[in-house]
């Protein structure tokens, strides 16, 4: 999908998924390029339309974001619950089983959603695939003996690759970690992956969230799709 019209759909889609973000709630805000356009929304609507909620992000760059469009961000440990949290995904399939991390931050990311009691990802329509797994799967690692967890991923074929910068570094998360992206082309069993992923050593978390979302908000032509997980 050409660029522009991908980062037009991202905006419609986080521009709907705004109006879900209720007066006086604990709102979990994502991280990514679609939630960018969501907090550059709710920013507006803090200021225009007196939205009052209270945030807590995914990452350092939403909340820095969101801090400064005057959106109140609180630490997770500091609240009792989260009422919706509002994320990106890099793909999802049929079963509402998403891949996300691309943006690195997947701990964060799930630690937030399973502290939520809604989800919602909000996506462009070429993030919708029958089937997971095209898209590399981010695991995060300890930096101790990351090599050895990358062989161990090898040995299993699942074609892993330490991320690193446009500059050659690695790429570091907000825990310190590092990230080995997992190029899968397809995932037959997500949940049997997911198993084995965090059942190795070394491994801190991954990017499968089976069984998280509740409401997926995908940008299309036309207008926004809403689709509901029947299973949540
Ligand atoms: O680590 C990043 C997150 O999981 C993002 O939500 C995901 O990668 C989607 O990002 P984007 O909205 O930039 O496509």
């Amino acid at each position: 999908m050409e660029k522009n019209l991908q980062n037009e759909l991202k905006k419609e889609a986080a521009i709907r998924a705004a109006e879900f973000v209720e007066n006086d709630t604990v709102v979990g805000l994502g991280t990514g390029s679609t939630v960018k356009f969501l907090v550059d929304e709710l920013g507006r609507k803090v200021r225009e339309e007196n939205l009052s909620f209270t945030g807590v992000t995914t990452s350092k760059r939403t909340a820095s974001q969101a801090e400064s469009l005057g959106i109140k961000i609180v630490s997770l440990d500091s609240i009792p619950r989260i009422d919706l949290t509002i994320d990106g995904a890099d793909q999802v399939d049929n079963n509402f089983n998403g891949i996300k991390g691309g943006g690195a931050a997947l701990l964060w990311e799930k630690i937030v959603a399973t502290n939520s009691k809604k989800n919602i990802w909000i996506v462009d329509q070429s993030k919708l695939v029958d089937r997971i797994g095209s898209f590399p799967l981010p695991v995060e690692v300890i930096p101790f003996g990351a090599l050895h967890v990358l062989n161990k991923f090898e040995e299993l074929n699942l074609n892993p690759a330490l991320r690193l910068t446009e500059n050659g570094k690695k790429v570091m998360t907000d825990s310190q970690n590092y990230i080995i992206d997992l190029h899968l082309n397809q995932i037959i069993d997500p949940a049997k992956l997911s198993n084995q992923l965090i059942n190795t050593v070394g491994v801190v978390e991954h990017g499968l969230f089976l069984n998280v979302v509740d409401k997926v908000v995908v940008g299309k032509k036309g207008q926004p799709l809403i689709l509901e997980n029947p299973d949540k």
